[in-house]
């Protein structure tokens, strides 16, 4: 029988072992390709792309990669193409590395060698010398990001013609780096003393904006307890609304349940339904962890509908999600017009349904995390053109604080880039407040 050596010094050659670190490259390489190619969201191909890997940090790394290569893509490619004599392709593989390599260097601080030697194996066969030496190109002529990164071209054009060159400005201000973390709290009244423990600030009752250098969230003071639950303080808005609504409330499409927390927390009687099962398990925990209560149904909204009218119904309808860009800057890639057009059509549907739960002097509350206008004010001016039975609550800057006044332009709130920008901004959200005639 061969010795185990003499069989090995006759098979394919043993490769060298890769340098520490390739897996969670080639990890952050697969969530690129998969929001860019595939259309698919950062965090719903986190699970898959890095199942490879061993632990929470090596996860966390590779889904950083991903996120600031997504922040930064257009500079990154500047770069490239100021290195290559032909263009890559967008989709090479050797651009793909090339913005990997680059922006663990430019912009998380992993020194040159380390970032190169983890990415080359993932070229391997490839064009390997091509990125080894454009690489070492922009490393010797000291290339660096700008301080403010440049919008992907058709996310600028969009939002420059909607909302004006000043916005389109501060959305790219808000992605040279990730937003604050906002809080909300079971009890209102306690705002500072959650501020003080904390830590934080507070920009409204019952919001505490957590320091840069907090502690991970599940070790702060009051997680275990439930006396708090993540959520940026523009999605806050919407439950805000309903606050002075009293008794039965349906938050419609309400997983992983933010604002079901808020209207339970204000002492309503909440029906909160939401399609997906998976969204729903977390929707339940967050209730255990804060100790209230909801009833939870799992339904699709287009054909299902509560026993009787309700006082106030939420729709915090499925939208393209290019409000919050800032925490998910994959949306930046897959936010586009066929999208939105596909979005738009299912929240007019949702919304016509909803409408009719709601009792006469009930309140409708609309809102979506989205900066395009089809899903927000041109979605509610063909709502109310259809329903004379609706009226838009022209009375909502009244409800909310005055910091928030240039937000609300025609009686809805439109949380744009820019706003409160200098307490750390807040997401891109549409809210309106409709009422029901008596
Ligand atoms: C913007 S998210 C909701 C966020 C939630 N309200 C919160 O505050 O945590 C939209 C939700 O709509 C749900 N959804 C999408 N289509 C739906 C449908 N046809 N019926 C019910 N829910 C739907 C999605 O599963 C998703 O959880």
């Amino acid at each position: 029988m061969a010795r185990p050596q003499e069989t090995n010094r006759r098979s394919a050659p043993v490769r060298p072992p890769e340098p520490l670190g390739t897996a969670v490259r080639r990890a952050a390489l697969r969530l690129l390709d998969a929001v860019l190619r595939r259309g698919e969201a950062l965090e719903a191909a986190l699970p898959g792309a890095t199942r490879a890997l061993h632990g929470g940090p090596d996860r966390g790394l590779a889904h950083a990669i991903a996120a600031e290569t997504l922040r930064r893509m257009t500079d990154l490619d500047a770069l490239i193409d100021s290195a290559t004599r032909q263009r890559l392709p967008d989709d090479a593989k050797a651009r793909s590395a090339l913005r990997v390599a680059l922006v663990q260097v430019l912009a998380l601080g992993t020194p040159p060698h380390a970032a190169i030697a983890t990415v080359l194996p993932l070229v391997d066969g490839g064009p390997r010398k091509l990125v080894h030496g454009v690489f070492g190109t922009l490393m010797r002529g000291g290339a660096t990001l700008p301080e403010v990164p440049v919008l992907p071209v058709g996310v600028a054009e969009r939002w420059t013609n909607v909302w004006g060159v000043e916005v389109a400005a501060a959305a790219a201000r808000a992605i040279a780096a990730p937003p604050p973390v906002d809080l909300s709290l079971r009890d209102p009244a306690a705002t500072a003393e959650w501020a003080d423990r904390l830590g934080g600030v507070s920009l409204m009752s019952g919001h505490v904006r957590l320091p840069a250098d907090h502690a991970p969230i599940p070790e702060l003071p009051g997680f275990g307890e439930g006396a708090w639950w993540v959520q940026d303080i523009a999605a806050s808005i919407p439950a805000r609304l309903l606050a002075e609504v009293p008794g039965e409330v349906v938050d419609l499409c309400a997983a992983p349940g933010g604002k079901t927390l808020q209207l339970a927390a204000q002492g309503k009687r909440v029906t909160a339904v939401d399609v997906s099962e998976s969204r729903l398990a977390r929707l339940r925990d967050n209730l255990s962890r804060t100790t209230l209560a909801a009833k939870v149904v799992r339904a699709d909204a287009l054909n299902w509908a509560p026993a009787a009218p309700a006082d106030g119904v939420l729709v915090d309808a499925p939208c393209s999600a290019s409000g919050i860009f800032r925490r998910h800057p994959d949306v930046l890639y897959r936010a586009h017009a066929g999208i939105v057009a596909e979005l738009a059509e299912l929240q007019a549907r949702i919304l016509a349904r909803a409408a009719d739960w709601v009792k006469p002097g009930g309140v409708l509350v609309y809102a979506t995390c989205s900066l395009e206008r089809e899903e927000g004010e041109a979605q509610v001016d063909a709502f109310l053109a259809a329903r004379d039975d609706y009226r838009l609550d022209a009375g909502v800057a009244d409800r909310l604080p005055a910091a928030m006044r240039p937000a609300i332009p025609d009686g809805h709130v439109r949380t744009l880039p820019g706003i409160m920008e200098g307490d750390g901004g807040m997401d891109g959200f549409f809210i309106a407040r409709l009422i029901r005639n008596a």
